[in-house]
């Protein structure tokens, strides 16, 4: 799944998650950054050392990979498969740069983009959140421009508007779940 900062992908997948706690899961990504107060390695993130993430790239160890600000963050084909060997579905919340990464690999997921019934309202959302400054707020809006732009090129197969929560977790999770469903139209996102 992707989508832009603030659109509702964590408020979905959590509520997945709770109804649902032995069918999915989500893969471990490594990363260069120092843990925080609380990380344990292997839990929340493979904690590694830059020369060890550019060894693990050297050996296409990633189903995709990205820098930000100036840590490399990544998902590796080992980890989902660890997800799925323990029987569960493997989720991956990811950014448009990761979904051309995987577009390149021979996994063949369910692309899902979860979009704003307009850009008004995901802008409301961000800033309802509490979470952002003025730069932050305009360097996610910025960024969520570019996932849209990416989006209104058809990369995903899929496409659930987040307006109503509950219509749109009970789409997400036949999603989920692996039912067919009619999705939604993308919205035109110009405002
Ligand atoms: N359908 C909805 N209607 C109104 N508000 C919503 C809806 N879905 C989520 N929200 C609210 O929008 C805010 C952003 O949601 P959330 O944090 O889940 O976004 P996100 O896509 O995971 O963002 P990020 O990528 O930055 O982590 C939250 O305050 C959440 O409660």
């Amino acid at each position: 799944m992707s989508g832009p900062s603030g659109v509702g992908k964590s408020t979905l997948l959590q509520r997945l998650f709770a109804d649902h706690p032995d069918k999915f899961g989500f893969s471990v990504s490594h990363t260069t950054r120092s843990p925080r107060p609380g990380e344990q390695d292997g839990k929340h993130y493979y904690f590694v050392t830059r020369e060890k993430f550019q060894d693990l790239i050297k050996q296409n160890a990633f189903i995709e990979y990205a820098e930000f600000s100036g840590n490399f963050y990544g998902t590796s084909f080992m980890t989902v498969h660890q997800v799925s060997q323990g029987g569960r579905r493997c989720l991956l919340d990811i950014e448009a740069q990761g979904v051309r990464q995987i577009k390149q690999t021979d996994l063949n997921p369910v692309y899902l983009f979860i979009s704003p019934p307009t850009l008004h309202q995901l802008r409301q959302r961000l800033q309802g959140r509490g979470t952002e400054t003025e730069t932050s707020l305009a360097k996610r809006l910025a960024t969520a421009l570019k996932e849209i732009d990416y989006a209104k090129e058809g990369a995903h197969e899929l496409v659930i508007v987040n307006d109503d929560l509950d219509r749109a977790y009970s789409l997400f999770e036949k999603v989920a779940l692996g039912e067919k469903v009619e999705c939604d139209a993308l919205p035109p996102l110009d405002d």
